[in-house]
C-alpha cells in the first residue's frame, strides 16, 4: 500500500518535472522569437526613415527594404504554430487570420505586382505594421521578464483603435491599384480549356480578398478591443472561439 503511494507520489513528480522542463524550453524560444521579431522590425524601422531622409522619396523605398520584411513578416507563420501547440493562449483563428492577410499581402501582392510597389498606400501600410509590431514584440519580451514598462502595455492596447483601420485602408488601398494590372497581365489566372478542367481568375481572388475584410476585420477589431477592456480595465470576458 505505502509502495503504491510512493509509485504514485514518484509519478507525479517526474510528471511535474517533464512539464517544467517543457515550459522552460517555451519561455527560451519565445523569448529568442520575440527579441529576433522586435529587431527585424527597428531595423526595417531604421531602414525606411533613413532611405526616406537620404532620398526624400517614397519611390523605391519597398524595394530598398523588401528582403528584410518578407523574411521577418513570413518568420511570422511560427505564430500560429505556438498557438496551435498550445505555448500561447490566444485563438489559433485570430491569428491565422492576421498572419495570412499579412503574407498574402507580402508574397501575392507587393512581391508578385512591381507596379503597385511605389504607391503610397504601401508606405502607408508599412509604416502601421512596422510601429504595430515593435510595440508587440516587446510587449511580448517585457511580459517574458515579468518586467512590462507601462507605457508598452498602454500602447499595446490603444494604438490598434488607429492603426488597425490604417493598415487596413493601406491594404485595401494596394489591392485596389493592382486590380488593373492583374487583369492586363492575367497573372495567376487560369482559363479553359486546360487539362484540369478548371478556371481561376485571380482578378475576381481579389475582389473577394478585399470583400472578406467586412466580416473579417470587425471580428480582429472587436477581439482586440475586448482584450483591451480585460487588460487595461481587468474585466473578465468569455472567449467564445478558443
Ligand atoms: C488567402 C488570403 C487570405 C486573406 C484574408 C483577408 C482577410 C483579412 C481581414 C483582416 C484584415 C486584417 C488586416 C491587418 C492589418 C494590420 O495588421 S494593421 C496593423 C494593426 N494591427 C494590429 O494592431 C494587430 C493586432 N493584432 C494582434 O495583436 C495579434 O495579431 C493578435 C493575434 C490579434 C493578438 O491576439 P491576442 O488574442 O490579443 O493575443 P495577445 O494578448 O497578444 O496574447 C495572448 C496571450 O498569449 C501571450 N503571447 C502571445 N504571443 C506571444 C509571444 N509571441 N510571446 C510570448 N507570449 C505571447 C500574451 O502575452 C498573452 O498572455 P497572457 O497575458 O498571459 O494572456
Amino acid at each position: 500500500m505505502a509502495s503504491g503511494e510512493e509509485d504514485g507520489a514518484l509519478e507525479e513528480k517526474e510528471t511535474n518535472n517533464k512539464k517544467r522542463t517543457k515550459s522552460i524550453i517555451a519561455t527560451a524560444w519565445l523569448m529568442f522569437y520575440n527579441i529576433a521579431m522586435t529587431a527585424g522590425w527597428l531595423v526595417l524601422a531604421v531602414a525606411m526613415t533613413r532611405y526616406y531622409f537620404q532620398k526624400g522619396t517614397h519611390k523605391g523605398l519597398y524595394r530598398s527594404i523588401a528582403r528584410t520584411l518578407k523574411f521577418f513578416q513570413t518568420f511570422a507563420l511560427l505564430e500560429v504554430g505556438h498557438c496551435a501547440i498550445g505555448i500561447v493562449r490566444t485563438s489559433v483563428i485570430v491569428t491565422g487570420v492576421q498572419v495570412s492577410s499579412r503574407i498574402f499581402m507580402v508574397w501575392f501582392i507587393t512581391h508578385s505586382i512591381r507596379q503597385v510597389q511605389n504607391q503610397e498606400s504601401v508606405i502607408l501600410f508599412l509604416v502601421v505594421w512596422t510601429v504595430t509590431e515593435i510595440t508587440r514584440y516587446s510587449f511580448y519580451t517585457f511580459s517574458l521578464l515579468k518586467h512590462l514598462p507601462y507605457f508598452i502595455k498602454w500602447a499595446r492596447y490603444n494604438m490598434f483603435i488607429v492603426m488597425y483601420p490604417l493598415g487596413v485602408i493601406g491594404e485595401l488601398m494596394t489591392i485596389y491599384a493592382a486590380l488593373p494590372y492583374v487583369r492586363k497581365a492575367g497573372m495567376y489566372s487560369l482559363r479553359l480549356p486546360n487539362k484540369y478542367n478548371v478556371s481561376f481568375d485571380y482578378y475576381y481572388f481579389l475582389i473577394i480578398v478585399m470583400l472578406s475584410y467586412i466580416p473579417l476585420f470587425p471580428q480582429l477589431y472587436f477581439h482586440m478591443l475586448r482584450q483591451r477592456r480585460k487588460v487595461l480595465h481587468g474585466e473578465v470576458i468569455v472567449e467564445k472561439d478558443e
